[in-house]
């Protein structure tokens, strides 16, 4: 157990920041911010300068450093701390789910050879306790599916759709200022960010390690006025979700925007407030919920596992360790499909047709197609075809 938690802490955006305000206002004992590395030496900051440092040996080679806060937003570099830092025998707190997503069994492995922790509560669903819940609560029970509102940026886009008529970029500028978005926002609209945090949620639920090559993420780019009217009509919200099912023929896993019936929680749940539901054997549903992205609530996960190291905490991974569930991608999902052109309709073949219809100018179709399928079909479109999963 550390007596004493030295911290080297890289980035200080919206996340870094937050940290350093709430260790600041704890003043928790045993708990010492030593540095902070940045990257632009010529960027106005809101403390005085002489607090950072631009170069990363100033951490990684500072042997009274035992803690390292990796909060920056360039998973390639965040990559090569990361690993540097668990080979010097430090402990790693990070919020970097692509870079986890990307190098998750290396760091993992890393992590255990050097007897260090490496935790990252902060990221998934920033604030919400998720990855501490699946590992204490929820370890040996049998989760049947987690479905996931994981990007608040997302979240926050769809939820200012449903209240009015608006530019896509103007909410999207105003997610950046609230320091949701990520650097690159299409990470968050495309699905990337909701299918990196899936990945991380999988291995601790499930116990099935997934690429970033094999998930499909469909994301919300192309929704359109007439897709919203479509679901306000038939009183539905539409939610990227994060939606993982387990049965016996398998893990299906993917990420979509999704029809969600009004009377369903997870409709309820606006802006960038994030929400998990999970259907386990023994316990049956839970809903976790709260606020998903942001600087002061993502810094409170990072307080949390800084602060769980005095206990030694690392994750068991006993999911990992019990199942061996296979991943399958050859289930049928129903999927609603919409255009203004009906070229665009044309490329997806269904494996079952149901429905095709018209709203105001915008043509869809509603069919069965599997997973698989779907990935394949949709892997290079260069139209605005929006695609959304639509309840059976
Ligand atoms: N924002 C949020 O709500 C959440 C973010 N996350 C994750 O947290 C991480 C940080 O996000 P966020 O705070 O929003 O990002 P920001 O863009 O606000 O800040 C990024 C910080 O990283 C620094 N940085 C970038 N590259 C380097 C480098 N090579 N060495 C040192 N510092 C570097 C930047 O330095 P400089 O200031 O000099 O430019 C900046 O301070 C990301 O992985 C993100 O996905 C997770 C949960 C929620
Ligand atoms: N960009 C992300 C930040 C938190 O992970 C989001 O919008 O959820």
């Amino acid at each position: 157990m550390p007596q004493q938690i030295t911290i080297g802490l890289f980035g200080f955006g919206s996340v870094g920041s937050g940290i350093y305000h709430v260790l600041k206002k704890k003043q928790i004992p045993r708990i010492h911010l030593k540095t902070i590395v940045v990257k632009s030496p010529n960027k106005p900051r809101s403390i005085d300068s002489k607090n950072f440092s631009y170069r990363a040996e100033d951490i990684l080679e500072d042997t009274e450093i035992n803690v390292v806060l990796e909060l920056i937003d360039d998973a390639q570099a965040a990559y090569t701390i990361v690993k540097k830092a668990l080979e010097s025998k430090k402990h790693v707190v990070t919020a970097n789910k692509k870079m986890l997503a990307n190098h998750f069994e290396e760091l993992v492995a890393l992590s255990k050879k050097h007897k260090v922790s490496l935790l990252y509560e902060a990221s998934v669903c920033g604030s919400i306790p998720i990855l501490r819940t699946l590992e204490t609560s929820f370890a040996y029970d049998n989760l049947k599916s987690l479905k996931a509102i994981s990007n608040g940026t997302s979240n926050y886009v769809l939820t200012r759709l449903f209240q009015k008529l608006q530019p896509f970029k103007d909410i999207i500028t105003d997610a950046q200022k609230h320091g949701f978005a990520e650097s690159d926002p299409t990470l968050d609209i495309d699905g990337w960010d909701s299918k990196f945090k899936l990945i991380i949620n999988n291995y601790h639920a499930f116990g099935v390690l997934n690429t970033p090559e094999e998930i499909l993420n469909l994301g919300i780019r192309h929704v359109k006025p007439e897709d919203i009217e479509f679901a306000k009509e038939k009183n539905f919200s539409i939610k990227l979700i994060g939606h993982s099912n387990l049965d016996e023929e398998g893990l299906t896993a993917y990420v979509a925007p999704q029809f969600i019936p009004k009377t369903e929680a997870l409709t309820s749940i606006d802006f960038e407030n994030n929400a998990v539901e999970i259907d386990a054997e023994f316990a049956h549903q839970h809903l976790l919920k709260g606020k998903g992205a942001g600087s002061i609530p993502t810094a409170s996960a990072v307080l949390s596992d800084l602060v769980s190291l005095f206990d030694d905490y690392c994750y068991g991974y006993s999911k990992a360790r019990q199942q061996s569930a296979e991943f399958n991608d050859e289930k049928l999902i129903k999927v609603y499909m919409s255009s203004y052109d009906r070229k665009d309709l044309k490329p997806i073949k269904f494996e079952t047709e149901i429905l095709c219809g018209t709203q105001k100018h915008l043509q869809y179709k509603i069919g069965k197609i599997s997973v698989k399928s779907l990935k394949q079909q949709t892997a290079d479109l260069s139209s605005e075809l929006f695609v959304a999963v639509f309840p059976d």
